[in-house]
């Protein structure tokens, strides 16, 4: 992208809202050494909470204020407000009026400690990402989100300008409460601890930005998924209508775009029919993520608010824009959108564009069940997206019924021999005379390794993948000629065509919703943060939380064993096989890893009884 010069400052932006150059530490608790000191914390932060909490309550039971008759996009401030609306252009002075008052919505952080994340791309330097644990009875466990009073600690706050908004005045609870909290294991055995919970997302009470000072930005970085420019749409119309913000800028082309592109203004007119439309009306790339001149544009632009839409390697680099944010000072909310057509970002439900591609591969399964139906002895082999994991392979071969064998990565396969993939082909030709298979694109790659030279790495450094289609095509026929049996073998890959498509209507909904929530998570001055679905509620998530490990199909759970049962393929799994991947499915699944040093959080996270 050297070819294109980096843009100045915008004419209209106000001076780069720069704080502190130092941090805040007093926010913080380090890991106390004994079991009395940790006694004595929780006793008092458990107190302190409860007392919080009533206040909330009462409070947030109040009825609100008949507010002016709203109208977007300037929001009226009360007395007080208009007294605090010197802060966007005087930040210091504004800073040092306000400091006794308390942060109303800041969460209190119990521990910190450096935390398992991977060392960022190029950033060996980078400060670790703090860790921040409430803990309460019977083994509950809060993995709560950075907020920008963490390091800003007399911010002052608003009245949130949609209790004044008529659509949602109908609402019977304006406000989260900020106590809320979502747990992550739905299920818990009566006797077992609570484990761990993510901060509920909606809509809070008091707001750490005025609609007029907020200044935002949307990125879109890694591959395309259905669903992107919904998101888009949602966050530029949902700050407009929810917040009254008319300011959005899109960075186009991905992190790169940052200091190597020309930014476009975003506004509900433009973004208006953005959804019926694939791919990201901001473009999108891989690589191309350098911290400081992000930063420094962040900086120069004076965004505070920073929307990154994107899988585990876009949310691995917002968490190190946002350390570089808080090392500067900068009261700047970096949130981020999961996006991943694999589905394979941890801890949440699902992620959005995974419902439109399961439908979307239905045509090609489709085909290629019509293809194989009308020949000898067909063969119809259809390629599915799926680095890591095979969830839409999985998903998609479910929904069909017309798939006799699925191959994903989690399950490793073998072609000869008793139990391997030629026998159960020679059978089902037998039976039924043709037979469709699915196969994800991460699949199987160790065994084509070994015919076959590694690809590298791309730009974000993802391993390149060798086409496993192309690859078992060729083994098929190879085999079938072996043993003098025609057949007529078609290989569809439709991989592209799937996720170029625009989002689904129930996609749709649950892109609203997204956009929705990391919103009013920004707006309410959270940062660091994932929004995402964990049990069908919304919730915030650390980033750090979301890109540690990946999600994988279980093929020791039920869900597995249904597609087994469907598609009546072997399972490719010797006992050992079995007993290994229960073993390592146990390890992966362990909630959180608490330092060894805290006696009242074991080291699988739970609280020990
Ligand atoms: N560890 C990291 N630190 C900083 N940036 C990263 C990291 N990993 C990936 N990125 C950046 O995130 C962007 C998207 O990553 P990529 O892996 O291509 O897609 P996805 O977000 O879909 O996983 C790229 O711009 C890449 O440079
Ligand atoms: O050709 P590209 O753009 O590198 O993308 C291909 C890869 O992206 C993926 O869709 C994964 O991307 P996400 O999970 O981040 O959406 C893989 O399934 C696929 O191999
Ligand atoms: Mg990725």
């Amino acid at each position: 992208m050297a070819d294109v010069p980096p843009i100045p400052p915008l004419p209209s932006s106000p001076s780069p809202l720069l704080l502190h150059h130092h941090h805040h530490h007093h926010h913080v608790v380090a890991p106390p050494s004994s079991a009395v000191n940790v006694a004595t914390l929780l006793l008092v932060t458990v107190a302190v909470a409860i007392a919080r909490c009533h206040l909330q309550q009462k409070r947030s039971n109040e009825p609100p204020e008949p507010g002016p008759r709203w109208s977007p996009p300037t929001s009226s401030p009360s007395a007080t407000e208009a007294k605090d609306s010197s802060r966007s252009t005087c930040p210091r002075a504004a800073h040092h009026r306000h400091p006794s008052r308390p942060p109303w919505d800041a969460p209190r952080v119990l521990r910190a400690w450096g935390d398992p994340t991977v060392a960022a791309e190029g950033d060996a330097a980078a400060p670790k990402p703090e860790v921040k644990l409430v803990t309460g009875d019977g083994g509950y466990v809060l993995e709560d989100v950075p907020h920008v009073s963490d390091y800003l600690p007399d911010l002052p706050t608003y009245s949130n300008p949609l209790q004044d908004n008529p659509a949602y005045s109908v609402v019977k609870q304006y406000f989260v409460n900020p106590d809320d909290t979502v747990c992550q294991k739905a299920i818990i055995h009566k006797d077992g601890p609570r484990g761990n919970h993510f901060r509920r997302a909606g809509p809070r009470q008091r707001v750490y930005f005025q609609s007029d000072e907020v200044s935002a930005c949307i990125v879109t970085c890694g591959g395309l998924c259905p669903g992107l420019n919904t998101v888009i749409r949602e966050i530029v119309c949902g700050l407009y209508d929810m917040y009254g913000v008319s300011r959005v800028l899109g960075i186009q082309g991905g992190y790169r775009g940052f200091y190597a592109c020309n930014t476009i203004d975003l506004t509900p007119k433009s973004v208006n029919d953005i959804h019926k439309r694939g791919g990201t009306v901001l473009g999108t790339s891989r690589g191309g993520h350098d911290t400081t001149k992000i930063v420094d544009s962040i900086q120069d632009r004076g965004i505070n608010q920073v929307y990154v839409i994107g899988g585990d390697g876009t949310q691995r680099g917002a968490g190190v824009i946002f350390e570089e944010v808080r090392r500067r000072g900068l009261k700047v909310a970096v949130a981020g959108i999961p996006k991943t057509i694999d589905n394979d970002i941890p801890v949440i439900d699902k992620s959005f564009g995974f419902d439109t591609a399961v439908e979307e591969a239905q045509r090609a399964i489709n085909a290629a069940h019509v293809e194989a139906g009308s020949a000898e002895n067909g063969i119809g082999v259809v390629k599915l997206m799926g680095r890591y994991s095979g969830f839409i392979a999985h998903y998609a071969t479910l929904a069909s019924r017309d798939v006799d064998c699925c191959l994903i990565p989690e399950s490793p396969f073998f072609l000869e021999g008793e139990g391997g993939l030629f026998r159960h082909l020679e059978k089902r030709l037998k039976d039924n005379g043709h037979m469709v298979i699915v196969v994800a694109e991460g699949a199987g790659q160790k065994l084509i390794a070994e015919t076959m030279q590694s690809m590298g790495k791309d730009a974000s450094g993802n391993a390149m993948l060798l086409d496993v289609g192309l690859w078992l095509s060729q083994k098929i026929k190879e085999h079938f000629k072996k043993i003098k049996t025609t057949i007529n073998l078609k290989y569809i890959d439709p991989t592209y065509m799937i996720r170029a498509i625009p989002s689904n209507a129930s996609d749709n909904v649950y892109c609203t919703l997204l956009a929705h929530s990391v919103v009013h998570g920004a707006m309410a001055g959270y940062t660091g943060f994932t929004a995402g679905q964990v049990n069908g509620r919304h919730c915030y998530i650390p980033f750090y939380r979301i890109t540690e490990k990946q999600n994988k199909v279980s093929i020791t759970d039920r869900m597995w064993a249904r597609l087994l049962s469907s598609t009546n393929q072997p399972s490719f799994l010797s006992k050992k096989d079995v007993d290994e991947a229960r073993m390592e499915e146990e390890r992966a699944a362990k909630p959180f890893d608490g330092p060894p040093s805290n006696p009242k959080v074991a080291s699988n996270g739970n609280a020990v009884k």
